[in-house]
């Protein structure tokens, strides 16, 4: 396939795009070159979709967005790369692009568009440094104040057009382009604890002030200590350096105890935040997943799904923990001090204010910087979690081929290339706090010189000076913290995004109204001409038509990937044809609920899964209300009532995880036993008894015979004794067709594929 990449040798990086989100399969990007020129945001488009792996491309020129999906093919530093590249060679060739262009959509549409690629990026930027210019221009004025005035106005302006810019920004980011909303991520997080998020607020802010009432404080005792005595306060009455000493450390200590409790109560209230969060965030996405579609599922990998639930949901709760009360506490400090500054000291205000547009553009900066570098990460943390998992649960498998060092060698570099994402994050975490660390101290000290200066030529009195001076430092100490505010702020909106991917997932639609008594169903299921296809395969069923008699044991049995199981999913509704019927006592199974088809359906899966827990539990899972005496018996019936009553604790006995704790057989009749509990008028054995010795087989065959007395029963099975005793059999072939049908004496008549297996399975010579 040629794309427009294929012309580029070595495409240059263009600077105006960074990534706002990327996920596996899914990436979202900022282009400031298609803003308001649709012409350019089409040809992106259709760049990024002829290229290679690329499944679905949306550019949007009303906000720059750029949404790409892709197949496992390339993975997300390819499609990053491509992204970049792409953009650059249009920006290159914007000239030539829009030349000759149709005048609906080109730039005549949006004349200020042309030849200014992102001028929103270049906006910004200007802005960001609004507050210094300001403040340099301003040194040049004539009068004092209102130097300080135009330099303290520009450094408040440049600070609110950043934040707003970047608070926008984040809101649009996470979002489909398809499915924009109102509301910014943060505040769907905390979805209904808003009022919970209100009463952490406020305790924060008060508790702040308080602090900052404290150094206020402080500074007063510096004050007295060092001229003998406070004019304000001999104002107020209190003469004599030892009654102010008294009163300032009594209040001091008033306060101290005041910040303590406020600091208690809103932690506590902060982190309840964020346990409710979690809770609400695990159960809800938990119980979305857990109603997926099967083939979503299945597409899904389960380690990535229980990431979501676990280190993700967690994410969000702990940025509203741990990082939203910080931020809190600098917005409040900001809402105190401005107006504190520019009523007692508005000469210095500027200086003591200018680290904070600078290091918040800094700070938003980074996070577009490192946006990519963050999901990469994350995405190389699933991938050797998931690794570690799989070998450890294989490890017999391993062991068996002595391929310890093969499967240390694979987790290593797996590590490496986590150990390696994880560094390039680091890095700029680091950095970035360390240029906000310089940010600020360069402030301190431009504070302490011009407040000095002020003090010593008689504008400033050292009374107002002094305690003054620690505030501004408190505050701008948090801001290095910043810098990990923005971290984890861009980490919640990474998880965000995973979570409402998660949750964006198509649940399994259901019938149209119609409901399917189980006690009420005979079992009379048919295949009418059903087509299936799993993704990207060749079908695994074509045109098959078959019946399955009720309250007759029906065999199927073919060649492997013939698609027995298949047909078994098909009538649990796990997955849905492409096209044909599938019905039970004449319905169609796609008008009617899941649940109820699978009421009336019991299944017994070729590898059964069993959970953590007793045999007992096993046996009743799913028929929850059973007695001990109804899982016995079913046990009986299943022929596994000998083995567990061997066992120490009985039905008590502890299986470990996924039933390791027994044999392939023992497994197997347990899922049997389950399976009879649940007493379904429908019963369809898939290989239930493959890995169980003959004789016990013989012995279960007879035990389901009564069982199957009034109910319908479909036995798939490669063993053909398992099913020479049915009512009726089909022979299923590659492609999902049936080749052969018949009872077992009519295919042995036959002289076909059944008898040429009989043959081969009873050890006799084929020619
Ligand atoms: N989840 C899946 N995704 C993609 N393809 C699948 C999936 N499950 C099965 N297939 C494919 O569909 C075809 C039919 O599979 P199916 O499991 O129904 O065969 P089967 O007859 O039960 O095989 P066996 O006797 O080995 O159990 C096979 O080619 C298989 O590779």
């Amino acid at each position: 396939m040629t794309t427009l990449m294929d012309t580029v040798a070595r495409p240059p990086v263009y600077a105006g795009v960074n990534a706002r989100s990327v996920v596996p399969g899914r990436q979202r990007w900022e282009a400031g070159l298609v803003l308001r020129r649709p012409r350019l945001a089409r040809i992106l488009e259709s760049a990024l979709i002829r290229s290679e792996g690329i499944s679905r491309a949306q550019v949007n020129p009303v906000t720059g967005g750029v949404l790409v999906f892709h197949d496992a093919t390339v993975n997300s530093t390819e499609v990053a790369h491509l992204v970049r590249s792409t953009v650059a060679l249009i920006a290159e060739n914007v000239a030539k692009l829009l030349a000759g262009t149709d005048p609906v959509t080109d730039g005549s549409a949006c004349p200020s568009s042309a030849g200014a690629p992102a001028v929103s990026r270049s906006t910004l930027s200007g802005i960001a440094v609004a507050g210094g210019t300001a403040a340099v221009l301003a040194v040049g004025a004539r009068n004092l104040l209102n130097k300080s005035m135009l330099a303290f106005g520009g450094v408040v302006t440049a600070t609110a057009l950043i934040i707003r810019r970047a608070w926008r920004r984040a809101g649009e980011h996470v979002d489909d382009g398809a499915h924009q909303r109102a509301s910014h991520p943060l505040l769907r997080i905390v979805g209904r604890h808003r009022g919970r998020l209100a009463l952490a607020s406020v305790l924060s802010a008060v508790c702040q002030i308080s602090e900052m009432a404290l150094s206020l404080f402080i500074g007063w005792i510096a004050v007295v200590l060092i001229k003998g005595e406070s004019a304000m306060l001999t104002g107020m009455g209190l003469v004599g350096a030892a009654n102010q000493l008294w009163f300032l450390a009594g209040v001091t200590a008033l306060v101290c105890l005041a910040v303590a409790c406020l600091s208690y109560a809103s932690g506590i209230e902060w982190r309840t935040l964020g346990q409710a969060i979690q809770h609400d965030w695990r159960n809800e996405t938990y119980a979305h997943v857990q109603h997926l579609e099967l083939g979503h599922l299945e597409g899904e990998r389960t380690t990535r799904i229980a990431g979501a639930l676990t280190d993700d949901v967690n994410q969000l709760g702990t940025f509203f923990a741990v990082s939203a009360n910080e931020v809190v506490q600098v917005v409040t400090s900001f809402l105190v001090l401005v107006p504190v500054f520019l009523t007692l000291a508005p000469q210095i205000a500027w200086i003591a204010f200018l680290p904070v547009p600078i290091v918040a553009w800094l700070s938003f900066h980074y996070h577009d910087r490192v946006a990519a570098d963050y999901s990469v990460s994350n995405e190389d943390r699933t991938k050797l979690h998931s690794r570690l998992v799989n070998s450890l649960e294989a490890s017999a498998t391993v062991k068996s081929f002595c391929a310890e060092d093969y499967e240390a060698e694979r987790i290593r570099d797996l590590s490496e290339t986590y150990r390696r994402s994880n560094h390039r994050t680091d890095q700029s975490a680091v950095q970035h706090t360390e240029t906000v660390r310089v940010c600020t101290t360069a402030s301190m000290a431009g504070m302490m010189l011009l407040g000095g200066r002020a003090v010593l030529n008689g504008t400033l009195r050292f009374e107002v000076f002094s305690p003054l001076i620690g505030l501004p430092q408190q505050v701008l100490w948090r801001l290095t913290r910043l810098g990990s505010t923005v971290d984890q702020y861009q980490r919640t909106l990474a998880a965000f995004d995973r979570v409402e991917r998660l949750r964006g997932l198509p649940l399994e639609p259901d019938g149209n109204g119609k409901r399917l008594d189980p006690r009420e169903v005979s079992g009379d299921i048919v295949l009418d001409q059903v087509t299936f296809a799993y993704p990207g395969r060749p079908p695994a069923l074509e045109n098959l038509s078959l019946r399955i008699a009720p309250g007759r044991v029906t065999g199927i049995v073919g060649a492997t990937g013939s698609g027995k199981t298949t047909v078994a999913k098909l009538i649990m509704r796990f997955q849905d044809a492409g096209s044909g019927r599938v019905l039970i006592d004449g319905q169609d199974i796609r008008h009617l609920p899941r649940k109820d088809v699978r009421r009336a359906v019991g299944f017994v899966a070729q590898d059964p899964f069993l959970f953590d827990g007793t045999i007992e539990e096993n046996i009743c899972y799913g028929t929850f209300e059973a007695s001990h005496d109804r899982a016995v018996e079913a046990a009986r019936m299943a022929e596994a009532h000998g083995f567990i009553e061997a066992m120490p604790m009985r039905y008590d006995t502890l299986i470990g995880e996924r039933g390791a704790a027994l044999s392939g057989g023992q497994r197997q009749r347990i899922a049997l036993a389950r399976a009879i509990l649940k007493n379904s008028p429908v019963v369809i054995l898939d290989e239930a008894t493959s890995a169980v010795d003959n004789e016990t087989e013989a012995a279960i065959q007879r035990t389901l015979k009564v069982f199957a007395a009034d109910r319908t029963l479909v036995v798939i099975a490669h063993r053909l004794s398992t099913i020479r005793q049915a009512d009726w059999i089909y022979v299923l072939d590659k492609g999902g067709v049936v080749a052969e049908e018949g009872t077992h004496a009519e295919l042995l008549g036959h002289d076909g594929l059944y008898a040429s297996l009989w043959r081969l399975q009873a050890g006799e010579k084929v020619a």
